[in-house]
């Protein structure tokens, strides 16, 4: 991490536009170091468009941004190499064992071959995958398919680790699962940066930001923002700021 900017990220007005739209509309905000940060909003509100800004995987129109010290316009590799991701597609490779998976991506992130063994019978063993690390990864329920995709995403150790929709499709209960690995993750200090539909994934988080069509109108602690909005449910909170979108699903 950078010295000057002891922030995770930092964004100040910083938008993009296709043309004549404005996809994304002048979005400030920080994250602080090990937070759990919630990025909420509708569908077509811009999420994944300033994720893949903050990811290094497209510039911004204006405005500026540093995700773990590093400038997103003239350090996008040095910001790749030192975040994670992990899509709702989850981006493991089915066909492939576990730990053929966890080799694979332990590989791309430049781990030692030493480094790669600890790291795979560590991540076998938290997973309680002993029995199946050589079974098919498109053979596994899709809550352990999510979870193994998590480990994988931090098995670099990353500063940031962006999660986009990331429990997608699967009940609570396993949702809650995944989250003890984000809350330890997030105790070694990996900043978490999470967007969902699911109000009960937003509550677990420090802070969240509620985007609607490009711009960030609330951002607070779930605690605060049901103050705020006087109401006692999060999803209460959202239903208020997204009921006045006027972008909706494509
Ligand atoms: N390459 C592009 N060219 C033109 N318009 C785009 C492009 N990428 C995204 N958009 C538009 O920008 C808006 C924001 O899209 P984005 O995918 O960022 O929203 P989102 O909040 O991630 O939505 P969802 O939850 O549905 O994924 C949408 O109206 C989308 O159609």
């Amino acid at each position: 991490m950078n010295a000057t900017n002891q922030k995770a990220i930092s964004c100040h007005e910083l938008s993009k536009q296709f043309g004549d739209f404005v996809a994304v509309n002048k979005i400030s905000f920080d994250v602080e170091i090990g937070e759990i940060f919630g990025f909420l909003g509708a569908n077509g509100a811009g999420k994944t468009t300033a994720m893949r800004m903050l990811c290094g995987l497209s510039f911004p129109t204006s405005g500026q941004a540093t995700v773990a010290g590093f400038d997103v316009y003239k350090q996008q590799e040095s910001i790749k190499k030192n975040i994670g991701y992990m899509s709702q597609k989850f981006s493991l490779y089915e066909n492939l064992s576990i730990l053929e998976n966890i080799e694979f991506f332990g590989g791309v992130y430049g781990l030692s071959d030493k480094d790669l063994k600890t790291k795979s019978d560590e991540l076998v063993s938290t997973l309680g995958l002993e029995h199946e690390a050589k079974k098919m990864v498109g053979s596994l329920p899709l809550g352990w398919k999510q979870k193994l995709a998590f480990s994988v995403a931090i098995i670099h150790e990353p500063k940031i680790v962006f999660l986009d929709e990331p429990t997608g499709g699967v009940d609570p209960v396993t949702r809650r699962q995944f989250w003890d690995l984000i809350y330890d993750a997030s105790d070694r200090g990996i900043t978490i940066f999470v967007t969902t539909h699911y109000m009960d994934e937003a509550e677990y988080c420090n802070r969240i930001s509620i985007m609607v069509d490009g711009k960030i109108d609330a951002l607070d602690s779930p605690g605060n923002l049901k103050k705020q909005f006087a109401t006692d449910s999060m999803d209460d909170v959202f239903y208020q700021l997204a009921r006045g979108a006027k972008r909706s699903a494509d």
